[in-house]
């Protein structure tokens, strides 16, 4: 009998053939509230489920009877009770390293755009409003040779570390958790509290993953250390930030702009405040999202969800020791 398992958000189709293979595949594009009947009734024979955003934590798993994997399609697992899965014995997969060079470009567009104003000016041209040459009211400010602030050194972090120094002559600070030595000796990057770091950088690119930590780590009183002409790039997760209090440093001019990929909601509601603010570039949490990453994630997701449904030790597992 071939293991039931599924798979809930779209993948490649050659990954997916690659699943049915070797499992019972039972597939969904997404989850919506058409499909949440059937998907509760799989679940309670899926031996493993593959995807991104699917919580999970006791209650779903009280529902799940023999699942062993829970397999990501993401890096950041915030929608994951690792407690409750360990205690039940269920093994976490997520994807890292892989998306790391695309999202860093991510948030080099970010930079590059919010202190640029490559959003706003590029509708001033189609909007027919470019009548002359432009003057400093539309100048923005540099990025070459400016502080970037990186708070999360991870495995992102250092790669947009590495683009920022080699391709920016950027000087790199950077607050975490705790010194991250390969950081330091390739990419000049020095290691500083949050607050110096929040007060020093032109740039402010929030890169942790989002814990009870972290929640709003960034709110009023982190923005009014801010530079008046810095900028707020947020690559983590939407409810790191209190938003807000980012709303009210952008409107007060206690920061210069803010470059965001994730919000509280997503999608973000229309009537968002920041999206009518012309000093915030928005993208609908696309770090990760070209056609070869994410084709490279479903891989990795699959690999581990398959090595673990075999009784391997999967390549990139977050709670090793249920198998240990
Ligand atoms: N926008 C997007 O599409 C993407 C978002 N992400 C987000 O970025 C996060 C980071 O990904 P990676 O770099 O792969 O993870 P990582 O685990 O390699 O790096 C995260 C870093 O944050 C630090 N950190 C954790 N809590 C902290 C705190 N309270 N204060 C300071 N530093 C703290 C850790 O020490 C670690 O060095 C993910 O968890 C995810 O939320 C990741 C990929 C794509
Ligand atoms: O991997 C993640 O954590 C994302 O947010 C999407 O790539």
């Amino acid at each position: 009998m071939l293991p039931k398992v599924i798979v809930y958000s779209r993948i490649p189709e050659d990954v997916l053939a690659r699943i049915q293979e070797s499992c019972e595949v039972t597939y969904y594009e997404k989850l919506n509230e058409e499909n949440h009947s059937s998907f509760m009734k799989e679940l309670t024979n899926a031996e493993a489920v593959l995807g991104s955003g699917l919580k999970v934590d006791k209650d779903l798993l009280a529902k799940a009877p023999k699942l062993s994997v829970v397999s990501n399609i993401t890096v950041g697992y915030d929608n994951l009770n690792i407690d409750d899965l360990t205690e039940r014995g269920v093994l976490a997969t997520n994807t890292p390293t892989v998306l790391d060079d695309t999202v860093a470009d991510t948030m080099m567009s970010l930079i590059l755009a919010t202190r640029r104003r490559i959003v706003e000016l590029d509708q001033l041209v189609k909007s027919g409003n470019w009548k002359a040459n432009i003057s400093k009211e539309h100048f923005g400010l540099d990025v070459h040779h400016k502080k970037l602030g990186i708070i999360g050194m991870g495995r992102v972090g250092q790669t947009v570390a590495k683009r920022a120094e080699a391709g920016f002559d950027m000087e790199i600070i950077y607050h975490n958790r705790s010194r991250n030595e390969w950081a330091e000796q390739n990419h000049h990057a020095t290691y500083c509290s949050l607050e110096e770091l929040l007060k020093e950088s032109d740039v402010v690119c929030l890169l942790t993953p989002l814990t009870k930590e972290t929640y709003e780590l960034m709110g009023k009183e982190e923005f009014q250390l801010m530079k008046k002409t810095a900028v707020f790039i947020n690559g983590s997760r939407g409810a790191t930030v209190d938003e807000d209090a980012l709303v009210q440093a952008l409107e007060t001019g206690e920061i210069y702009a803010a470059g965001l990929d994730v919000f509280k909601e997503e999608p973000v509601p229309v009537d968002h405040p920041l999206l009518t603010m012309k000093n915030v570039v928005t993208l609908p949490h696309i770090g990760s999202a070209t056609h070869e990453t994410r084709h490279k994630m479903a891989e990795l997701a699959a690999d581990n969800m398959l090595a673990a449904l075999g009784g391997a030790c999967p390549p990139t597992p977050i709670n090793g020791e249920v198998r240990s």
